[in-house]
């Protein structure tokens, strides 16, 4: 069973409670959102291998180390994954990123496909989705079975926030997907929305209602 890795770093705690706070707004959301991802970034990466070269200082010959060559794909599920995707690029450069565009029914709550655009070597890279909400589950779930089904291997899921719902859906239909996740809250309303949640992220993120 794939783990499940809660990021509890002071920082990304403190950011999160005024990413929850309805008074805060676009601007300062989209701000957050930006911070915390790169914060998360930081430990999505921590397994990445490295390569020592030699490298010369002013003063001498000496060996550092160096990323080894791992290649990095950001899945953003649209829209509010497009919140996330700033902070991961700062802190992995060389990523190429993908966009799959679900929206979630809100009468079946069941994820409606409408967008995809991949870089064609796919499956030479470390797949990394991102979406703030992880709710009953289903828009991560599909966008995952979407890359697999084009024979993508290494998959990692990264939300802000998630309902024991959502991780429990992933980690029954995607055992092998490593879920990094800033919380886990309490349950779902009766409309699906993660109590007590953030909202509507992609709302929040770009001024809808
Ligand atoms: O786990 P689930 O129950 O599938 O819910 C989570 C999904 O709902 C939200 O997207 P939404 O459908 O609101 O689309 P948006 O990003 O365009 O706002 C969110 O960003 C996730 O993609
Ligand atoms: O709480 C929720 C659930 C799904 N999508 C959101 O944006 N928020
Ligand atoms: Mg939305």
């Amino acid at each position: 069973m794939a783990k499940v890795h809660i990021l509890d770093h002071p920082l990304i705690q403190h950011k999160l409670t005024f990413i929850r706070d309805k008074n805060t707004g676009s601007k300062e959301f989209r701000e957050l959102v930006e911070e915390v991802s790169m914060l998360m970034a930081y430990e999505v990466t921590r397994d990445f291998a490295l390569k020592d070269i030699e490298i010369e200082t002013p003063v001498t010959t000496t060996k550092g180390q160096v990323i080894a060559g791992r290649k990095v794909v950001i899945v953003p599920i649209l829209r509010a994954g497009i919140g996330m995707v700033s902070g991961m690029v700062n802190l992995i450069p060389a990523a190429k990123v993908g966009h799959i565009g679900l929206y979630r029914d809100p009468e079946t709550l069941q994820p409606v496909e409408y967008y995809c655009k991949l870089p064609s070597d796919l499956n030479e890279r470390e797949l990394i989705v991102i979406d703030p909400m992880l709710a009953t589950g289903g828009s991560a779930s599909a966008a995952i079975k979407f890359l697999k089904d084009r024979k993508v291997k290494n998959i990692k899921l990264v939300c802000l926030l998630a309902a024991p719902e959502g991780i429990k859906k992933v980690q029954e239909e995607h055992p092998d997907v490593d879920i990094y996740l800033a919380a886990v809250d309490e349950k779902l309303d009766d409309h699906g929305y993660i109590v007590p949640g953030l909202g509507d992220a992609g709302d929040r993120l770009f001024g809808t209602k």
